[in-house]
């Protein structure tokens, strides 16, 4: 009742409410940093749809639930600046040096092309934050976009084919299909982004990633460097290795050489948007150290999220058979028998696959996104946030919230056929023959109650029918995996085409037998790494593997 006396209040301008706490010196903190899931779950629970307030560290956060709130955050974006969250990420996680931090500090005047009021005097060269913002929208998009899907392609498609993990003919044992294509997945799409010079300077930069990866919660908590010294070693390495690669670069080609402008991509920087960092750093005034911080910081939102979603789309692909079958039939027909490769657009157009796609990133995506109001009288619905308070949404909880999305049948002993907390990969088809399907919840009981309406047919003919629905009214402000507003992530649309090609490729040069599905079928994401972005199942998934022969599939 208190709570709900404080959201009436709210609309004249409230406080958002304390989440109360037991020890007064340590406020919310262990609750919010050892049990985030928990916590945060059973907070939303209480206080509904309204913002609250959390006493952590010495600091409060204010967290913003699913719904309104959050599209009203991400609809505010020149009210909002991301730049405190970007500092402490670079500082904390990717361990960017006070030099390098103070090149970050010094620019307040926003991500937009017109510098926000009173920073009309900064040197443009210096507005890190516009700067950045641009270059990364330009450069993941339009003709830039293609090339890196199609080196994408090619690239994963020649490391599968190459692999001695998997002999010439018969079957082979694999101890884990996600390391099997966390592996492949990340030496294409990095030789893609950074030039295929990068692993052969820095052999050992992929066994130190997904090592560093599996620590990110120990450099956000800010773990002192003597209590875990191998993970700071870890990092250590990871940015010799970057710096490496830069040096080489460097040395190799000047990144103003007129004749580059308008190559997408060369072997000694790769992409196009490498030497535009590359430019904008040093005009900025970044040492070499803070070019590093910044260019780990760009592999890890590349991959990071990007190859766990991957896992989890393949992973329920092969727990049905029926599923497999459904896929491989949408997904040869896009293959091209000529060039041997897949058109990427084809595929991106597919229900099923994509069906799969959106219900992963639903499942297992714990991105965060986080805001800081630039002005002292910001108001959300109604609450007022201070000045450069911590605004931050987890967009795991949207996309379990049972209100909101559709679970399926009611069974007859009352429970939901497919509970939000369940992998259900048709839950974002739409098929016009069935009222029940779609990913809204529907208001009218009566339809999960009945038996499915379908119309007879054989699956592929039914799946022409379908619609994969990622975007509609109702689910606005309860499914942004990749964030929202002008700061959503700029490599979306490069990371579902990767993710959506990673698994034709393996289903089209594989045939893949899960070897304990029992237990495959048990994997839930790994609840030790919430919050960090996209979570990748708890347990190895041992497999049986053979090549395909060429022409099994025919497109
Ligand atoms: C499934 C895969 C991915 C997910 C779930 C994801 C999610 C996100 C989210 C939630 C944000 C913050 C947005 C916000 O605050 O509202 C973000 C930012 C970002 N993402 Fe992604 N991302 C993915 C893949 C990628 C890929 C493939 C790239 C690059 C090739 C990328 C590059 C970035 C960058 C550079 C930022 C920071 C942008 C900025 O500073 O404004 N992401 N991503």
């Amino acid at each position: 009742n208190r709570i709900q006396a404080t959201a009436t209040q709210g609309k004249s301008k409230c406080d958002p409410p304390p989440v109360p706490y037991a020890i007064p010196g340590l406020g919310n903190t262990l609750q919010f940093a050892y049990d985030t899931e928990g916590f945060l779950a059973k907070t939303l629970k209480r206080f509904g749809r309204i913002p609250f307030r959390l006493l952590v560290g010495l600091e409060h956060i204010y967290y913003i639930p699913p719904g309104g709130a959050v599209q009203a955050m991400f609809r505010h974006a020149r009210d909002l600046s991301m730049k405190p969250i970007i500092v402490v990420a670079m500082r904390d996680q990717f361990g960017m040096r006070p030099a390098d931090v103070a090149v970050f500090e010094r620019d307040g005047s926003g991500d937009g092309a017109k510098p926000l009021d009173g920073w009309d005097h900064l040197d443009p060269a210096q507005r890190v934050f516009y700067h950045q913002h641009r270059d990364l929208s330009v450069m993941l998009n339009g003709a830039a976009l293609e090339g890196m899907a199609a080196r994408f392609v090619a690239n994963y498609t020649a490391r599968l084919r190459g692999t001695g993990l998997v002999p010439g003919e018969g079957w082979a044992e694999l101890p884990d299909l996600c390391a099997f294509l966390r592996d492949d997945m990340f030496h294409a799409a990095c030789t893609g982004l950074l030039g295929e010079r990068f692993f052969e300077l820095c052999p050992g930069f992929a066994r130190d990633f997904w090592d560093f990866d599996s620590r990110v919660l120990t450099y956000l908590r800010r773990t002192p460097r003597w209590m875990a010294p191998q993970a700071y070693a870890v990092r250590d390495r990871l940015l010799d290795s970057v710096k490496t690669w830069y040096k080489h670069a460097r040395a190799e080609l000047d990144y103003r050489d007129p004749s580059l402008a308008d190559v997408e991509y060369e072997p000694v920087w790769g992409a196009r948007l490498m030497r535009a960092r590359a430019e904008m750093f040093d005009n900025a005034g970044f040492s070499l150290d803070g070019c590093a911080s910044q260019d780990l910081g760009f592999v890890w939102a590349a991959n990071a999220n990007a190859i766990p979603v991957t896992m989890w789309v393949l992973l329920n692909v092969l727990l049905s058979q029926t599923l497999t079958e459904r896929v491989m039939a949408e997904t040869a027909e896009c293959f091209d028998q000529t060039t041997g490769s897949f058109d990427v657009s084809a595929l991106c157009n597919k229900p099923v696959l994509n069906g799969v796609y959106l219900e992963a990133l639903r499942y297992c995506v714990a991105t965060s996104s986080a805001r800081h109001p630039v002005a002292d009288d910001f108001t959300l619905c109604g609450w007022k946030i201070p000045r450069d308070a911590l605004m931050l949404s987890i967009a795991w909880f949207g996309g379990r919230d049972a209100k909101v999305w559709n679970t399926g049948h009611i069974l007859p002993n009352g429970t939901a056929e497919y509970p939000v907390e369940t992998f259900w990969a048709e839950r974002f088809l739409e098929y016009p023959d069935d009222p029940a399907s779609g990913p809204v919840r529907k208001t009218d009981e009566a339809i999960y109650r009945s038996a499915p309406k379908r119309s007879m047919g054989d699956d592929a003919q039914r799946d022409r029918t379908a619609k994969a629905i990622g975007h509609s009214p109702a689910l606005q402000g309860y499914f942004y995996p990749y964030g929202g507003g002008s700061r959503i992530c700029p490599g979306r649309h490069l990371a579902k085409q990767e993710i959506l090609v990673a698994v034709a490729i393996m289903l089209h040069e594989f045939e893949i037998e899960l070897m304990d599905p029992v237990s495959a079928k048990k994997a839930t994401p790994d609840p030790k790494m919430f919050p960090t972005g996209a979570i990748a199942p708890d347990r190895k998934l041992p497999v049986r593997i053979r090549r395909r022969r060429r022409g099994e599939v025919k497109g």
